[in-house]
Formats: C-alpha cells, structure tokens, sequence
C-alpha cells in the first residue's frame, strides 16, 4: 500500500503526509548551497529525510518516467542546485530545446539538434583526455616529492590547477537515437559511443552525466547495456508498464521495480531513487516552476566558468534588463 504524499506549501517548505499512519510532517528543504562541493540537496525522501545527488559519490545517474510524471521538474531542480556551485552546465535538449534553453545563461553549452550534440560530445570527450593530461603531469610531478599524496581524479589536484567539473544533462535521450537513414544511424552510434566514453572515464575527469528520458532501451543500439551499467543512480517516476521499471531498476532491485510501477498517476513528482547498492528511496522534488529556475540561473550567470572548448556551443542570450545598455545617452555634466 502507498503511503506517503508530500506537497509544497511554501517556497522551500514541504508537508509530507504518510496516510494510514496519521503522521504529518513540514519539513524545511536545506538552502541550495551546500557546502560539500558537487552535492545537490533534490527532493525529499517519505521519511522526511532530505534526498542529495551527490555527483562525487555516484557519478552518472538516469532518470525515466513516463511523459508528464515530473522528470523535467526534478532536472530543473538539480540545474537550481548546481547553479550557484562551481560547475559548467552543458545540456543537450533535442525537444525543440523548451526544457533547457530558458535557464541558457547558466549554462556553458546547449545543442538542440542530434547534430550538434554529437560534435558538443566529441568536444567533451576531448576536453576530458586534456584533463586526464593534466592529471598525469601532475603525478610526474608529486611522485619525486616522498609523502606528497599521488593525484588520482580533479578532486586530488592543487586547488589553482584544477579543472573545473562538468554536469552534462541530456533531456530525452531517445531524440538522440531518432534516424531515419544510413547516415543517422551511424550519428546515433558516435554519440552513444561518446556517452559511453564520458561514462566510463568521465568521473576521474570531473565529467558528470544526468542523463534523462521515457525509456533506455534497445532504440539507443548495441552499447546500452554498457551505457547504462555506467549510470548506476537510478531515479524513476512513474512509469508505464514493468518493461520501463525494469529499465531503471532491472539490474539493480527487484523491490525498486515494484514500488516505481506502483507510484500512481496523480503523484506527478514522486519517484523512486536507487543506486548501484540495491538501496532505494520513495522521494519527491520540490516543484520549482520554470520561472523560479530561470531567476536561480539569471542570478547565477555571473558564474558560467571560462572553457574556451565549450565557447562554439555557448548559448545566444540577450542581456538582462539590468545589464542592458540605456538607449538614449545620459546628457555630460557640465560645470
Ligand atoms: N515535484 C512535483 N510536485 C508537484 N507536482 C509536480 C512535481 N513534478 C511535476 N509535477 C507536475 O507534473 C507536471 C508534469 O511534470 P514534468 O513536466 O516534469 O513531467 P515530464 O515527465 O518531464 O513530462 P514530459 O516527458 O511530457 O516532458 C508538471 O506540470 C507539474 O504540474
């Protein structure tokens, strides 16, 4: 039996009601920033305890549910919590970019084509076998010095070399897949292959991968089984039939799969999130509109790190009203 809602009932605050045991909480969601680097406070768990997405502890994580059951609203959280870290956003949204493209000034690269998210993911594969460079350079550089610890991932570098890490959220992966011709086929090949790559070296690199969809299966080709042993956070919202369930939770438990097919269509929002460990926990994001995400990125635009890689796939934005220039001049002082 399902027990547990949970609304918003002011900014940041949340009631989460479990029926049957009368109990009724109102729980505080923690303040955006929080201290450890790359850890994102998201939702809520039925317990009341705060759900993290903690990039660090689990790298690359996949996100299903069925259309409308609140993936978008989750993502949009984790881009409000990442957005004043020191992170490069790089997103690829092939639904016509309405997901991502409004909270653009965050973010250091958007591709809303199949075209220009293979070429944006080559370039970060690329940008990746750099930093593993700079790792290296840097252990031939400890490893004359006797007791000086051996980098082994960016987290280990001297804070002023460090590269800065990178969250990449893919918003419906199966419009990546579409194709039609020879050609098509082939892009949909080098990007799962690039996917792959990120997702199996990316971590030591400070690469993240979010990626999210309504269903991780064979339409994505020969490498998903690879691809998807790499994202081991798993979240899934509610979910059409057991054949998706078991593509969040097929590998990782059977109980997951049980509770992610049982979230009822009027709980938009809830989701069950599991890792590789074969724990899992009912949760809920806050529901942050649109609007609220864009003014968190507005705010933070000021920190969309310098990647000279990424500067072809930087966003086109106008100004902010505040930071435009006036249209008339103001008239000189004269003495
Ligand atoms: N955490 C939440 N709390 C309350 N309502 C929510 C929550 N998340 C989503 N919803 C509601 O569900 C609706 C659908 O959410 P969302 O757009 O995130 O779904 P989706 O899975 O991304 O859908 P699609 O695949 O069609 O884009 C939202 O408009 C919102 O009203």
């Amino acid at each position: 039996m399902y027990g547990v809602t949970s609304r918003e009932i002011r900014s940041g605050v949340v009631e989460i009601r479990m029926t049957g045991y009368d109990v009724l909480k109102r729980v505080q969601m923690p303040a955006q920033l929080d201290t450890a680097p790359m850890r994102v406070p998201v939702a809520l768990r039925e317990d009341g305890s705060v759900h993290y997405r903690d990039y660090r502890a689990v790298p690359h994580g996949l996100t299903l549910g069925a259309t409308e059951s609140g993936k978008s609203v989750y993502q949009r959280n984790l881009v409000a919590g990442l957005a004043p870290m020191d992170v490069a956003l790089v997103g690829i949204d092939c639904k016509q970019g309405v997901e991502l493209f409004p909270l653009a000034r965050r973010f250091s690269a958007l591709a809303d084509n199949p075209d220009t998210a293979l070429e944006l993911l080559e370039v970060l594969v690329a940008h990746m076998e750099e930093v593993y460079q700079l790792i290296r350079a840097q252990q031939r550089i400890s490893i004359t010095t006797p007791d000086e610890e051996i980098a082994a991932d960016i987290w280990d570098l001297p804070a002023d070399v460090r590269p800065v890490p990178v969250v990449v959220l893919v918003d419906e992966v199966a419009e990546l897949a579409l194709f039609a011709t020879k050609d098509e086929e082939k892009r949909r090949d080098r990007i799962v292959t690039a996917l792959v790559r990120l997702a199996q070296l990316g971590r030591a690199a400070g690469i993240y991968l979010e990626i999210c969809g309504q269903r991780f299966g064979a339409e994505l080709g020969k490498s998903i089984t690879m691809l998807r042993s790499q994202l081991s956070g798993r979240t899934a919202h509610r979910v059409n039939d057991e054949t998706s369930a078991n593509m969040a939770f097929g590998d990782i438990s059977p109980d997951a799969v049980l509770a992610a097919v049982q979230i009822p269509t009027d709980m938009r929002g809830v989701a069950i999130a599991g890792d590789s460990s074969g724990g899992w926990a009912r949760i809920r994001a806050p529901h942050t509109s649109l609007r609220q995400a864009v003014n968190i990125c507005n705010k933070h635009a000021d920190r969309v790190p310098d990647l000279p890689a990424l500067e072809p796939f930087r966003p086109a934005v106008a100004p902010l009203p505040s930071a435009r220039v006036p249209l008339t001049k103001t008239a000189p002082v004269t003495a």
